[in-house]
């Protein structure tokens, strides 16, 4: 079935979602079949992490043709690698709209609407609920604290991990968000990181059922030793990757990658571990704080 979400303001493509589908992940590694964006037409810079007030301060000012260039390259690489993408109409008062991960999470019991800590980003949780209810998919909305999907990572079946910096997802949001997962028996490990880095994801992401890579100077080392207690190797990364949103990469499963093209050295060793990698320019959108990590929200992944 074609759902029509009409053309977007200032724009002339229509956005629409192709099928209905059923919003299902419990593995960030296996095999990626349908993932949510929304394009930049309004992407701008807001002071509301590190990253962007650095480049903020060195004068940047986005470049909305570059930007929609880029995003139209990672959805070619999506499409080519065989995943559906569902488009979300951006909304010209939603700057950080593009950034879809951190609104929503399919969980294994449906999608789950999260309840971010920036106010102005409260909005794209709206948009994404008026989404869903075009799809007549359900949704259960996190009303309690603050979670943002950026520090989530339903690691694998059995295992829910969530960064917690204390600014963007707080312990009563983290935990109404892990409840159904306690209560089906996962092991839920909190990770606290430094408030600079934004999300766990620029620090910390799967690329594979047993391996991650990580900033590991950035990571606090008793979330490390339980990490890899839990069988899950760490591909060691440098610490720099976090400001340049190297480390924050989206595996498509059967040990594919997508990463950024300004960061070669994440590239090279994931090559090198045998990964097959695809590297895409997302420097328009590391400058306002997100890279492709951020720009996706899976909506289908199945197990291998
Ligand atoms: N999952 C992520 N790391 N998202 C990045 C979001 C960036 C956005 N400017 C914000 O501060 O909210």
């Amino acid at each position: 079935m074609k759902i029509d979400f009409g053309a977007a303001a200032g724009g002339t493509s229509a956005f629409s979602s192709r099928d209905i589908i059923a919003p299902h992940v419990a593995g960030e590694s296996d095999l990626l079949t349908d993932v949510l964006l929304c394009p930049p037409h309004h992407l701008a810079p807001v002071p509301c992490c590190a990253v962007t007030r650095h480049h903020l301060d060195q004068g940047h000012v986005t470049g909305t043709e570059e930007a929609l260039r880029q995003h139209g390259a990672l959805v070619e690489a999506l499409e080519r690698q065989g995943v559906r993408c569902h488009m979300l109409p951006p909304a010209a008062d939603l700057p950080d709209m593009c950034f879809t991960r951190d609104v929503g999470v399919a969980t294994p019991w449906g999608m789950v609407a999260l309840s971010p800590a920036m106010p102005h980003r409260r909005g794209e949780v709206d948009a994404l609920m008026r989404a869903c209810s075009r799809w007549g998919t359900p949704v259960r909305r996190i009303t309690e604290g603050t979670i943002e999907g950026g520090d989530i990572c339903i690691a694998r079946d059995g295992l829910l991990i969530v960064g917690m910096s204390g600014e963007r997802s707080s312990a009563a949001g983290i935990e109404a968000f892990a409840a159904p997962f306690r209560v089906a028996g996962w092991d839920v490990l909190i990770c606290p990181f430094d408030a600079d880095h934004l999300h766990l994801d620029t620090i910390f992401c799967m690329v594979d059922r047993d391996q991650a890579i990580g900033c590991i100077e950035l990571l606090n080392p008793r979330f490390v030793r339980a990490v890899e207690a839990r069988g899950i190797s760490i591909l060691p990364m440098p610490a720099s990757l976090a400001a340049s949103l190297g480390c924050n990469i989206l595996s498509l499963g059967r040990r594919r990658v997508l990463t950024s093209a300004s960061d070669t050295l994440v590239t090279s060793l994931l090559r090198e571990a045998g990964y097959s990698v695809e590297a895409i320019d997302i420097s328009e959108f590391a400058a306002c704080g997100g890279g492709i990590h951020c720009l996706t929200q899976p909506l289908r992944r199945i197990a291998a």
